[in-house]
């Protein structure tokens, strides 16, 4: 039987969010935002296994933010793309061909744990890999490189990808060998596989799986997950009286 791994690229310097350390060890709640994606990751699926990849620099990690029993730790690269890269390599001795193989942002702690059961489902019968992602809802512009706008741009069929990606392990490895081979640019793990001339399947997901990036998103963070928190606390069933008496 195939097995499932997380792969977390968490090496980003958060230059963007303009703060004192990477955005990942901003706190929400007394915890820091890697705490919290990966919290939410292993209530999700937490017999999976985790490659958590991290700048060589990094003085902020501490390992008691991991709840995965079996994981390892990955030399972050230069992009995002090359941090991922690194944990597909450590994974050769271990993944199998038709593992699955999940790549989650670290900066992303608001996933709806219903989309991540929902994208392995997809996943399970879907060769193509899926990712979560969003129809666009806002008016797109493009600009005439000076600020004004050249044009409206349609937004029909337009999605915003987000993460977690998924890819069986031997599928994404050869999407990244032959971006690497053809020097694309890979901001995404579709991007690689699309490249293949394969088409990744689009599976809609909450839109408020943000990706921390500016410094006003951590306050917007702090918020959805209290909201997510209270949601969930309200969909458990009170504790019936009689229970209580007896
Ligand atoms: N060399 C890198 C760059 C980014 N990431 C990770 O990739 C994800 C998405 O990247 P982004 O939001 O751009 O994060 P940063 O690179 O930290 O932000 P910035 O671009 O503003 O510096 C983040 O979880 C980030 O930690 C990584 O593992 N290795
Ligand atoms: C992978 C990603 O989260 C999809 O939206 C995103 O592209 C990563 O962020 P970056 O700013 O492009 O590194």
């Amino acid at each position: 039987m195939s097995r499932l791994w997380w792969v977390v690229p968490a090496a980003g310097q958060g230059r963007r969010m303009g703060a004192e350390r990477p955005k990942q060890y901003l706190q929400i709640d007394g915890r820091p935002v890697l705490a919290h994606t990966l919290e939410r990751l292993h209530r999700a699926i937490p017999q999976a296994g985790l490659c958590l990849c991290l700048d060589s620099d990094d003085r902020w990690f501490d390992s008691a933010w991991v709840p995965f029993d079996d994981w390892r730790r990955v030399k972050g690269g230069t992009e995002r793309v090359d941090s991922v890269a690194n944990a597909l390599a450590i994974l050769a001795g271990e993944a199998a061909d038709d593992d699955l193989i999940l790549v989650h942002d670290v900066a992303r702690p608001c996933v709806w744990i219903e989309d991540l059961w929902r994208l392995v489902e997809v996943l399970n019968g879907e060769p193509a890999g899926a990712l979560l992602a969003a129809p666009v809802a806002d008016t797109v512009k493009r600009d005439d490189g000076h600020a004004h706008v050249r044009t409206t741009v349609s937004r029909e069929g337009l999605w915003q990808a987000l993460t977690p990606q998924g890819f069986r392990y031997r599928l994404l490895c050869r999407a990244f060998d032959v971006a690497r081979e053809r020097g694309l640019a890979v901001t995404d793990e579709a991007s690689a596989v699309e490249a293949l001339g394969v088409s990744p399947r689009l599976v809609a997901a909450r839109r408020d799986n943000l990706k921390i990036t500016h410094p006003e998103d951590l306050a917007l963070a702090a918020h959805i997950l209290a909201t997510q928190a209270a949601l969930e606390l309200s969909s458990i069933p009170p504790v019936s009286h009689h229970r209580q008496e007896s």
